[in-house]
């Protein structure tokens, strides 16, 4: 496997590749500096470089994992030097499967998938769509080797922006969260460390609860809002800041700008 810029998201799926049992020495991994270069054979031994093209040699999945406006530059360098057959994976916001076929050699098999971060601690979500020549067999091995970042979801293509909205960009929007409850519990007094701590264990407590019991959001909510209570009173101050709005109006710009990534790419 190579990994063609290997930075947050591109270590975060390399993790993952490790965790579902690709052996580290059958991964080579490629950045721009020698500090990255460093860190990613020190933590995970796997091989590195900063040659593109002489990491793709023999590779049978080929994940490119820089920024989109570089995926062009990236493409052009290594489509020849691509091995018969490799798979080429997309983590790319935006950037559509015609993009990759547009600029690989006919018939190359290509994957397009949007991981988020939390893959690197196994808890990911990944969507994935193959093109037009990526069999369901080059799929599923996409699918194997991203199992182990998370939870794999095939997608149709049309539907790649709303993911990447929701679940790529969406651990940015929990962070916000976190660090805006943390500064609210500062603003009360409590402790810096104490403040994160708590609000860290009860967004993941929130989430554990979510998903065991299986229940809707609303109705877990109004199991904490006791009439007359305090949670009321806080959830109508969220209510008069357009809290729920602000959330419709955010993943749409994300997804917007999805979009206007592919416009300006093409
Ligand atoms: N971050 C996220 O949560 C998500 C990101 N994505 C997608 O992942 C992609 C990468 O984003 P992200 O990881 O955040 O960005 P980063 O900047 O963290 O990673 C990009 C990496 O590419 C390397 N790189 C750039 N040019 C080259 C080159 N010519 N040769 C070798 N390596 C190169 C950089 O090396 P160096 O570090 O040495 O400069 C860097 O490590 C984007 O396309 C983005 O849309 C998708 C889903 C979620
Ligand atoms: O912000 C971005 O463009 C990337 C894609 C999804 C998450 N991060």
């Amino acid at each position: 496997m190579a990994f063609l810029g290997t930075g947050n998201m591109g270590e975060a799926v390399l993790a993952g590749a490790l965790a579902a049992g690709v052996q580290p020495g059958d991964v080579v991994a490629t950045a721009r500096r020698d500090e990255r270069v460093a860190h990613l054979a020190e933590r995970y031994g796997v091989r590195t470089t900063s040659d593109n093209v002489a990491a793709v040699a023999g590779a049978h999945v080929v994940v490119v994992g820089v920024k989109p406006k570089d995926v062009g530059a990236m493409l052009d360098r290594v489509a020849t030097a691509l091995a018969p057959g490799a798979v080429v994976v997309s983590v790319a916001a935006g950037l559509p499967l015609s993009f990759f076929e547009q600029r690989l050699p006919a018939g190359t098999p290509v994957v397009r998938a949007m991981p988020n971060t939390p893959a690197l601690v196994g808890a990911g979500v990944t969507a994935v769509v193959g093109g037009a020549a990526a069999s369901e067999d080059d799929v599923a091995l996409v699918e194997r080797v991203l199992s182990g970042s998370g939870h794999v979801f095939r997608v149709a293509e049309k539907d790649m922006d709303a993911f990447g909205a929701l679940a790529g960009s969406g651990p940015a929007y929990v962070f916000y969260v976190v660090d805006a409850m943390a500064e609210a519990g500062v603003l009360l007094g409590l402790t810096r460390d104490v403040a994160r701590r708590l609000a860290v264990e009860t967004v993941l407590g929130s989430a554990k609860l979510l998903d065991e019991t299986g229940e809707h959001p609303v109705l877990l909510r109004e199991k904490v809002s006791s009439p007359g209570g305090t949670t009321v009173a806080a959830l109508r101050k969220l209510d008069d800041g357009g809290v729920r709005a602000a959330f419709l109006d955010a993943l749409a710009a994300a997804r917007d700008r999805s979009r206007e990534l592919a416009s300006e790419h093409a």
